[in-house]
């Protein structure tokens, strides 16, 4: 096993597509580090430029402390997974495992017990007679596995190996990955645009967007501390709510926040009032995900804002209930299918409001989130490393 490290990395396509600009992230030896990001946001050609399939334009990887630029992919070290599989159709699944093996050229007795340990790591050893075409996808995806990690990898990087199988299967295979990795005290960089499978099976989270490095934390501090508008409306569902506010400085008592027509106010003590006064007489972005929110009679007094059931989402042990306070939505670029200008509240499965019905929501100052509508940084202080 080994360290990871992107320096003041960027790879620009032939043909001028900048995919990566000048990204640092280093991973820890037996860490498991998530890239995430939208599609296109340069997650693959980073696994590529570590995996020795892309040479970086700029800047350099360096594996285990050493710059890896002279060494071809085949010494590394590195295995790699994909969504695909990439099976070998006319092997059977101990012949694919065995694979790399044979490449590096095994002893015959070692190979048979280094498959069958592997195999049996991933509950596949009673398949190792099959073709990859016998199999269901989560075995076809443990066997790519299998054979990723038999001639024991000091990196292991995975593209996105859960996005082609159904819901049921990837989550039981986003616990069974995360805790063999560990147990085997893999360093694993693994790709997805899914925020849940980050959210679930990461030490840390680095998020990409437009080739850029925005946020990197544990998952739980990216959670609860974005970076940016774009980091905050990516992690998290439901979505973080986002919406603009107009800000007015009333001196010596409280920060005024104009939304749509209702008015909440930031006490002057609070650190993060001094912060969004630097707004004064501007818009800014306000950020509320559900736990910053709760049902009140409408009207209410404190930082309350009314508003019209525009949508129920019924999950069974709760309901989320979209309440539109009048507000301008604020979509971050690259976030279209993001619903806008809607508080989401969550409440429980016997209240059901009825659509179109005023609603009080009681925010929670201290867990509303604050950011710059041009450069979508976060206003205030962060609270946390960086
Ligand atoms: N071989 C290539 N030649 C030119 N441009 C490329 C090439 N490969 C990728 N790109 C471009 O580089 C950018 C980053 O692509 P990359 O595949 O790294 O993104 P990604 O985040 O992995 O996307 P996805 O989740 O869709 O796989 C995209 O704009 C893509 O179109």
């Amino acid at each position: 096993m080994t360290t990871v490290a992107l320096r003041d990395v960027s790879l620009i396509y032939p043909g001028g597509t900048v995919a990566v600009q000048d990204v640092n992230l280093s991973v820890a030896d037996g860490e498991f580090m998530v890239l995430l990001g939208p599609s296109g946001c340069g997650k693959s050609s980073i696994l590529r430029m570590v995996a020795g399939l892309q040479r970086p334009t700029r800047g350099q990887v360096v594996l285990g402390g050493a710059p890896a630029d002279d060494v071809p992919a085949r010494s590394r070290g590195v295995s790699m997974v994909f969504q695909d599989f990439a099976l070998y159709p006319h092997l059977t699944v101990g012949d694919n495992i065995g694979f790399p093996l044979d490449v590096g050229g095994c002893l015959s007795a070692e190979r048979t017990e280094r498959i069958t340990e592997v195999a049996k790591a991933f509950g596949i050893d009673d398949l190792l007679g099959r073709r990859p075409a016998e199999l269901s996808g989560g075995q076809r995806q443990r066997a790519a596995m299998a054979r990723a990690i038999v001639r024991e990898p000091r990196v292991l990087l995975m593209d996105e190996p859960l996005s082609n199988l159904d819901a049921v299967l990837r989550s039981g295979l986003r616990g069974e990955i995360a805790g063999l990795a560990r147990s085997l005290g893999l360093t694993v960089l693994y790709v997805t645009h899914d925020q849940i499978e980050a959210q679930t099976m990461a030490d840390r989270i680095a998020v990409l967007r437009n080739g850029v490095l925005e946020d990197e934390g544990r998952p739980d501090e990216v959670y609860r501390n974005p970076a940016t508008m774009h980091v905050a409306a990516f992690v998290g569902s439901p979505r973080m709510s986002l919406f603009k506010a107009y800000v007015q400085v009333v001196v010596d008592s409280h920060v005024a926040l104009h939304i749509g027509g209702q008015t909440v106010e930031l006490p002057w003590p609070d650190m993060r009032a001094r912060a969004v006064a630097h707004y004064d007489g501007e818009d800014i972005a306000v950020g509320a995900r559900t736990e910053a929110l709760r049902p009140a009679p409408a009207g209410s007094s404190g930082p309350v804002l009314t508003g019209q059931v525009r949508h129920l989402e019924h999950h069974g042990h709760e309901t989320l209930v979209s309440v539109d306070v009048g507000a301008w939505g604020v979509e971050p670029c690259g976030l279209h299918e993001l619903r806008t200008g809607e508080l989401v509240l969550r409440v429980r499965p016997d209240v059901r409001p009825a659509h179109g019905e005023y609603v009080g929501v009681r925010l929670c100052l201290e867990e509303l989130h604050f950011f710059d509508l041009e450069n979508g940084r976060r206003i205030g202080p962060r609270g946390r490393r960086r």
